[in-house]
């Protein structure tokens, strides 16, 4: 479980965020939405040490990330807003195999994880090409392999769908489902909601660093009603107020 007890946190004395208290929960797919500004990746970088609250505290697993990060960074995967800043080798396999062999697993292991996790992206067969080669597309798509293959406990992912096509993007939400259904806890910040809230167990949305919807999705698009978030709505409405 990932725990946001009273996090506050300012850059140079701006304040962000406002005391989130939240539980993100094993096997729980959980959608963050606000808009622009509202604090959403702030939050995220604080659930493996990126950011230290400066009142308050985020546990993972019981242990506070703060005292210890490298265990927060080894049972939460992260996917960043902008892919490239996470690339570390020059090509697709070595990229997605660099955290499992950082792991230290046996090849055949770390053979499988990228499989796998290439598969779950749509770039199977792929391994061998540049990453530079790719489109911002894929690039995204490798940066969320590379957490798969780590098969962490917890899934962060800050608008992993820029950029993505729409059959990549509907592969990565089913993959998303299945691994919460296998008991991931994921957290996923997006301004997107289309074909998101059938999927997701809680729509979380923040404004001013603050949490206000924590909603079951069936009572999410009226609990959004007014926020930036592109919300799906009844048959004969519009679908956006992006
Ligand atoms: N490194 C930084 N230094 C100073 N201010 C920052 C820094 N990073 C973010 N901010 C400010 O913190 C606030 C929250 O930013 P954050 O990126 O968390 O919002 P967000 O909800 O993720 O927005 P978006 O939807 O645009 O990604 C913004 O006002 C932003 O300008």
């Amino acid at each position: 479980m990932i725990e946001f007890r009273s996090v506050t946190f300012g850059f140079a004395d701006v304040p962000i965020l406002e005391g989130v208290s939240r539980s993100i929960h094993d096997g729980q797919f959980v959608v963050l939405a606000g808009a622009n500004g509202s604090g959403k990746t702030t939050l995220l970088r604080h659930c493996n040490g990126l950011l230290t609250p400066d009142d308050g505290s985020v546990l993972v697993d019981g242990v506070d990330v703060a005292a210890d990060p490298i265990a927060a960074r080894t049972s939460v995967g992260m996917v960043f807003q902008h892919p490239r800043d996470q690339f570390v080798a020059a090509t697709v396999g070595d990229d997605v195999a660099f955290g499992p062999e950082n792991l230290g697993l046996e090849r055949a292991e770390i053979d499988r994880r990228v499989a796998a996790a290439l598969e779950a992206v749509n770039l199977r067969g792929r391994a061998d090409e540049r990453i530079e080669t790719l489109s911002g597309g894929e690039q995204s798509r490798v940066a969320i392999a590379g957490a798969l293959a780590m098969e962490p406990t917890h899934l962060v992912l800050d608008e992993p769908f820029t950029g993505l096509d729409e059959p990549a993007r509907r592969s990565v939400l089913d993959r998303l489902e299945a691994l919460a259904a296998d008991g991931t806890g994921v957290l996923l910040a997006t301004h997107d909601l289309r074909d998101v809230l059938g999927l997701a167990d809680r729509v979380l949305a923040m404004t001013d660093g603050r949490i206000v919807v924590d909603d079951p999705p069936a009572r999410a698009a009226d609990s959004l009603e007014g926020l930036p978030v592109r919300v799906p709505r009844a048959r004969g409405r519009p679908d956006s107020r992006c």
